[in-house]
């Protein structure tokens, strides 16, 4: 039961000190206002014993009735200022929230990219930063109908100690009720984001131009969206129970303050207190309930929120402060010195005693099979996976010992998913750089291709009124950020997949041409680009099998590479 609590204590705290860090103004003021509004229902009692003292009395009572007057008139208005106060802060919050996982997720290594549980707890932040941001208020409210509380129970203890004691017991089945609603939202907020998830991509591939296309056309656009519908049930059904277990808990809790309130009016009742006090009793009995059920409310709230807070605050905590990645343009050498490794779970081992060199000036092929352990290679080669046995030599030094950042300075590379990244021409070609591009160096990256003329503000991308461009164009662009990186080594896996066969020409000449101050190792399954490389390494099954020129391996005729591409020969 204590660590629901400490956890809601933790996330007012650090959502305090959010607020003191962002909207420092917005935050006095709520804080103001909300002290204001705890001492008026105080001064009600007050001002209504009073009142009806003097009534009883036969004396002048028009001041205690102006008082009351500014005093319930003010209620309100000042709810409502705190309330739209509130409102402001939690907005510059929700934005401060949003700008900050943004970021996170910006310096996210393509090794913890990866991870399958790094994604969902994104995911599940990005769901929490609404409630967290909406709750930014509670814990200014919770001190607010407390200071409220301990003035009223005072006030009533006073005319009689139990029913002070009942109304301040009210408080307990409410923090009880949402204790426990925590409790089970900790458990229950998880599935529903692994559920979200799913749901989420489903629906990105029904709408995302490509694969909405081809889901149309194939006419399976319904299959997914069975797969939609399916995940989003799950997803409803884990919220519905979570839903009526609260419903439950708070009409418990509602039951029990309300036999609560009624003891504490037969024990005033009972107690035989005077006309004055004993009105004067109820109306605060009355008003410290409702503030008591605000205090509870509040820190209810707190409570449900604070297991998402968590999630939260553990995912931004969990990736490392961005170093800034410095672009390394001279690489002598890079080499998988005897490297082997296996994938999590897999009986066999993706790469097995791999050993490839790639130097500055040369152009080297890996080449095989769907599945050989090509890409597995090159994932080893940047560091998104690390090798359960060997070493990644860069200039000969052991690439385990630079940071993320370092190593990944050293490489220019393609991917076969590429992104399509539906920005402006500038934004799109000038992501190969981490600093800021120029428009002469984002020019001189797109020379000789389709966009060489096309103002740098183009829009791409139909669905923003943009220009629509071909998937060999995307893929040329992406080469353009390659070359704009200008990094010592390039890694290019299929570059020119997408690409017509005469531009492909083009693209491996000019390859051959500039290659002389670079390391370059492509990944590539048409014999003729083959040609052009100084080194092949043929790799089976993990392992490689043969290595030498295009000229060389071609002549051993039994040999795996001339076996793989003897339909290819031109
Ligand atoms: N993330 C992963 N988890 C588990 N196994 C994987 C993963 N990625 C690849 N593999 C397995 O590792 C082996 C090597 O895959 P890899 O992607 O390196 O092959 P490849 O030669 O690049 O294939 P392709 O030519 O199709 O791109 C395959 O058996 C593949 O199924």
């Amino acid at each position: 039961m204590l660590s629901p609590l400490r956890a809601a204590f933790r996330t007012a705290r650090e959502s305090l000190s959010d607020a003191v860090r962002v909207t420092p103004g917005w935050l006095l003021l709520c804080a103001i206002l909300v002290l204001v509004q705890a001492v008026l229902p105080a001064a009600q009692v007050v001002l209504i014993e009073g009142l009806i003292d003097r009534l009883n009395s036969g004396g002048n009572a028009w001041s205690e009735l102006l008082g009351l007057t500014v005093v319930v008139g003010a209620m309100y208005p000042l709810a409502q200022v705190t309330n739209i106060a509130g409102q402001l802060m939690m907005l510059r919050l929700r934005l401060h929230y949003r700008v900050e996982l943004a970021r996170t997720a910006a310096r996210l290594s393509p090794s913890r990219l990866a991870d399958a549980e790094v994604v969902t707890d994104l995911e599940a932040s990005q769901n929490a930063t609404q409630p967290m941001s909406d709750m930014a208020i509670r814990p200014v409210q919770v001190p607010g109908a407390a200071v409220t509380s301990v003035v009223l129970c005072a006030a009533i203890w006073s005319i009689n100690p139990l029913s002070g004691l009942l109304v301040l017991a009210a408080l307990v089945p409410t923090v009880l009720a949402f204790t426990l609603i925590s409790r089970m939202e900790s458990t229950g907020w998880p599935k529903v984001a692994v559920h979200d998830r799913r749901a989420a991509y489903a629906t990105e591939q029904l709408i995302q131009q490509r694969s909405g296309t081809e889901l149309a056309v194939l006419g399976s656009g319904p299959k997914v969206a069975d797969l939609i519908a399916d995940r989003r049930a799950k997803a409803t059904r884990v919220l519905d129970g979570m839903i009526r277990t609260a419903m439950n808990l708070e009409l418990a809790a509602a039951l029990a303050t309300a036999m609560l309130f009624g003891g504490a009016l037969i024990a005033l009742v009972t107690g035989g207190a005077g006309g004055g006090a004993a009105a004067a009793a109820v109306a605060g009995t009355i008003s410290g309930l409702n503030a008591i059920r605000q205090c509870g409310y509040a820190f209810g709230t707190i409570i449900t929120v604070a297991p998402q807070a968590q999630v939260y605050r553990r995912f931004v905590r969990s990736v490392p402060a961005g170093e800034p990645q410095t672009v390394v343009s001279r690489v002598d050498s890079v080499a998988l010195d005897n490297v082997s490794f296996s994938y999590p779970g897999a009986s066999t081992a993706a790469v097995r005693n791999i050993c490839i060199t790639a130097r500055r000036g040369e152009l080297v092929a890996l080449v095989g099979l769907n599945g050989a352990g090509k890409s597995t290679a090159v994932s080893l080669l940047v560091g998104s996976l690390s090798p359960d046995c060997g070493r990644v030599l860069i200039d000969g030094r052991d690439a385990a010992r630079l940071t993320e950042a370092e190593r990944l300075g050293h490489f220019g590379l393609l991917v076969q998913e590429f992104g399509r990244f539906e920005f402006t021409l500038r934004d799109a070609v000038g992501l190969g750089s981490p600093g800021v591009a120029a428009d002469e160096e984002v020019r001189t990256a797109l020379a000789d291709t389709f966009a060489a003329d096309l103002p740098l503000d183009t829009q791409l991308g139909q669905q923003w009124g943009g220009t629509g461009i071909s998937g060999g164009q995307w893929q040329r662009l992406a080469l353009a950020r390659i070359r704009l990186r200008n990094a010592g080594v390039w890694i290019l896996d299929e570059p020119t997949s997408a690409i017509d066969a005469e531009a492909e020409r083009e693209i491996f000449a000019d390859l051959r041409r500039t290659s002389a101050d670079r390391v370059t190792i492509v990944v590539s399954h048409r014999a003729w680009t083959l040609r052009e490389m100084d080194r092949i390494y043929v790799i089976d099954d993990g392992a490689v099998v043969q290595q030498g020129t295009y000229s060389a391996l071609m002549s051993q005729p039994t040999g795996r590479f001339a076996r793989l591409f003897a339909a290819q020969q031109e």
